[in-house]
């Protein structure tokens, strides 16, 4: 049913799927949401745009959990050591946690898109401003507090590293369900070039979609098997006590108007 369509009359489509949460009308300021397109052609080259630096421990990692909007896998953030550094970034910022977005189907499922092109899903590793903030709460209210690694998922060969994720996935099936999530690191979840990528100015992509964050867009997707997908699609926005439970799917907000911004590229 899908395939045929461009990108774009797709998106169309997606108008008719029911979105994951009622927008709110008026966002404070509103001049810098996400997610966007990325039209390739209008992004600036910035021969400043330094690689990007991410080290990982894979011993902060604690636990996963559903918060009814996703999966998190979240990480012990009150010391350095899982820093992202380099890029656009003039300070350090600490890897709190990361999480995804993804479809109902393999026709889309990503909340950016490059010159419209839809993914599957989209991978969130957020970090936060450590070197003038305490807490993410706090930097999450603030100009620059956050930045988020984006990274496209494709459907291709199975992904050894997600599998230890996707095991765990059936543990946390339902709303506010948590386990124990050690050892794992989240480098493997980065494709190999990590010196090509878009950045923009930008916001949370959920409430409360504070205008926070410096989104780091990676070009190069990871691939990840069609039955790897297809576990995300068995969890569920609903807690356990609900009666009608809904699958966890199409939880991605609908594009937002550029306003003005650039798109840098560290690449021409
Ligand atoms: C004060 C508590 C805020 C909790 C919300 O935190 C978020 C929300 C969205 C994103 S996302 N999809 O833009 O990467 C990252 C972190
Ligand atoms: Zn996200």
């Amino acid at each position: 049913r899908m395939c045929g369509m461009s990108a774009c009359s797709s998106r169309f489509v997606l108008s008719q799927v029911h979105p994951m949460w009622q927008e709110p009308l008026a966002i404070p300021g509103g001049n810098r949401q996400s997610p966007i397109d990325i039209a390739v052609r209008n992004s600036i080259f910035d021969p400043h745009l330094r690689p990007l630096v991410a080290k990982y421990d894979p011993r902060t990692c604690q636990q996963i959990w559903n918060n009814g909007y996703s999966f998190l896998v979240e990480y012990d953030d009150t010391m350095d050591k899982s820093t992202l550094s380099g890029g656009p970034l003039e300070d350090r910022y600490r890897l709190c946690q990361f999480h995804f977005h993804w479809g109902e189907n393999n026709a889309w499922g990503s909340e950016h898109t490059v010159d419209h092109r839809l993914y599957p899903a989209e991978l969130h590793l957020v970090h936060w401003n450590a070197d003038r903030y305490s807490l993410f709460e706090e930097a999450v209210m603030e100009e620059n507090g956050l930045a988020v690694i984006g990274v496209f998922l494709k459907v291709g060969k199975r992904h050894e590293g997600l599998q230890k994720l996707v095991d765990a996935l059936p543990a946390v099936r339902h709303r506010d369900s948590m386990v124990e999530f050690t050892k794992f690191d989240p480098s493997c979840l980065l494709p190999s070039n990590m010196e090509e990528y878009w950045t923009y100015a930008g916001s949370l992509t959920t409430p409360p979609l504070t205008e926070a964050v410096c989104w780091i867009i990676l070009k190069q997707p990871i691939e990840v098997s069609h039955d790897q997908l297809a576990v995300f699609r068995s969890l569920l926005f609903t807690s356990a006590e609900e009666e009608v439970q809904k699958s966890m799917v199409n939880n991605f907000r609908s594009q937002q108007p550029l306003k003005g911004r650039t798109v840098r590229s560290s690449f021409s």
